[in-house]
């Protein structure tokens, strides 16, 4: 599978601790992230994450554009619900392709890893 991990700045220490969590699942996927996410767990954990661009700067629109192609399976974002964003057309632009398409979404921790536990049951998430 394809999965997508973005994290808010305020979210990126908890998204980096998370992938911890679950690096031999993740692992076993192929990973994108958006800009500084991606740098973050490419640095700081085992992951190897492909980069596209930063949030502000029009990675969560790549991500949304994988999504109509068919390329992202699944989006774990780690929004931050106290911080108002620059590029707040393009987070609802990337939730709402999640909805149209039926891309699982999970945009906190406790979801993520529940979405990354149903991926697993459902035997595509590992291999
Ligand atoms: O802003 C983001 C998502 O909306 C995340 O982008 P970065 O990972 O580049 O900080």
């Amino acid at each position: 599978m394809r999965i997508a991990l973005i994290a808010h700045d305020d979210e990126k220490p908890s998204m980096v601790e998370w992938a911890k969590e679950h690096e031999s699942i993740l692992a076993a996927n192929d990973l994108i992230g958006t800009g500084t996410t991606g740098g973050r767990l490419n640095d700081e954990t085992g992951l190897s994450v492909t980069r596209l661009e930063s949030g502000p700067l029009g990675g969560d629109l790549m991500i949304g554009a994988e999504i109509v192609t068919g390329d992202c399976d699944a989006v774990i974002f780690f929004r931050d619900p106290m911080t108002a964003q620059p590029h707040e057309p393009d987070i609802s632009a990337l939730l709402r392709i999640c909805d149209v398409r039926g891309v699982p979404l999970a945009t906190n921790r406790a979801s993520a890893t529940a979405l990354l536990t149903g991926l697993v049951d459902a035997g595509s998430a590992e291999s």
